[in-house]
């Protein structure tokens, strides 16, 4: 037999199915009413018959499920206070998309080691996820890997397609069946009309080929997500939440016969990766938004413990704890005074449009 095949295949790993993993960290009462509760409000919130402001907020990525848990806590604990303005929403993103090489997230490789033991990793991101919506906090996720969302998707109510597959036909149809609002980022270049594509395609019926709960190839029919919106992270060398870039984004979204949805993504290429600027690009959008321009209808923020960020350090128990391995983030004292700074605000505008 001549060498044709798998040449490049170092191994294949059987994973448990969807159904199993489920089984055995099972979706609890609390967190499931914690996901269609905010499913439904992240929902009127798009559509403008809630008048609060999304926020998006939590570290760049998990690595450590314990700090992240007191991260959330944390979070947990302003909920109640800013309700009547701020729809809290924790960001808890397993999978990192890298430019070129690095770390790809906990689910890829929990022990941050380089052993990528997937099978773990979805565990974790599951287990804690479990927890974050027991204590009545919604979380979000990027889907990365479209096979994930079956291990994990029912203890998400947001969810992000990001600049760098925002383009791809795969993430559009895996969009389509997802059941949650998802937002689709701009392209890395800052290319607006890639998202806008993305959103038509999402929104209508696909077919395709992924796993079903027994973890078998199969075919999956959607039938579409009416729930996508766009997010504007900037794109290489420029910012997209100023008025002119606000107003470009709604008259695309116009032409395309879509809904005037916008979500700011304060850090990202809008704040050049530096977690400082994340507090000036809030505030700007929350000023146009008393302003009047009602599209803008909430925020992300790159948010931790800790500010700043490190490097994966080779002995790992020189791990600093509560800071971010991958984009730098905000404190957790600066993220405090951001959100309340924000409800305050929120509150104003809600006065003006009333
Ligand atoms: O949000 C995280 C990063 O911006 C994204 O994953 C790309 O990271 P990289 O450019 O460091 O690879
Ligand atoms: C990777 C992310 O963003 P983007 O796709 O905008 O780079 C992110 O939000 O973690």
């Amino acid at each position: 037999m001549l060498p044709i095949q798998d040449l490049r295949v170092r191994s294949v790993e059987r994973l448990v199915a969807p159904r199993l993993l489920k089984e055995s960290l099972p979706l609890s009462a609390a967190a499931s009413q914690t996901v269609y509760e905010s499913r439904a409000a992240i929902q009127r919130i798009l559509s403008g018959e809630d008048k609060r402001f999304l926020v998006i907020v939590g570290p760049c990525s998990i690595h450590d499920p314990v700090a992240a848990l007191d991260y959330a806590r944390c979070l947990r604990g302003l909920q109640d206070e800013l309700k009547g303005e701020l729809f809290l929403v924790m960001r808890a993103y397993f999978e990192k998309p890298r430019t070129m090489i690095g770390w790809k997230g906990l689910i890829n490789d929990p022990f941050l080691d380089g052993s990528c033991n997937i099978q773990e990793g979805l565990r974790l991101a599951r287990k804690l996820l479990l927890q974050i919506n027991e204590l009545g906090l919604p979380t979000a996720s990027e889907f990365l890997d479209s096979i994930t969302p079956q291990y994990i998707d029912d203890l998400v109510s947001w969810a992000a397609i990001g600049a760098r597959t925002t383009e791809s036909q795969l993430h559009r149809e895996m969009a389509s069946g997802l059941s949650m609002p998802v937002g689709f980022k701009n392209g890395t270049d800052g290319s607006l009309q890639i998202a806008v594509d993305a959103l038509g395609a999402a929104l209508r019926p696909h077919s395709f080929v992924g796993i079903d709960q027994e973890g078998f190839t199969s075919v999956i029919r959607t039938s579409g997500n009416p729930w996508g919106h766009l997010v504007l992270r900037g794109g290489h060398k420029r910012s997209n939440y100023d008025p002119e870039s606000i107003q470009e984004a709604c008259m695309r979204l116009l032409k395309a016969e879509l809904p005037e949805r916008l979500i700011v993504d304060c850090s990202h290429a809008n704040s050049a990766k530096r977690p400082a600027v994340q507090e000036a690009v809030l505030g700007n959008i929350l000023e146009q938004r008393m302003r009047g321009t009602t599209a803008i209808l909430g925020a992300m923020l790159e948010s931790y413990l800790i500010e700043g960020s490190q490097k994966i350090p080779e002995d790992l128990t020189q791990l600093r704890y509560g800071v971010s391995v991958t984009d730098p983030c905000i404190s957790w004292e600066m993220t405090e005074k951001l959100l309340r700074r924000s409800s305050l605000r929120i509150q104003e505008a809600l006065l003006v449009e009333s």
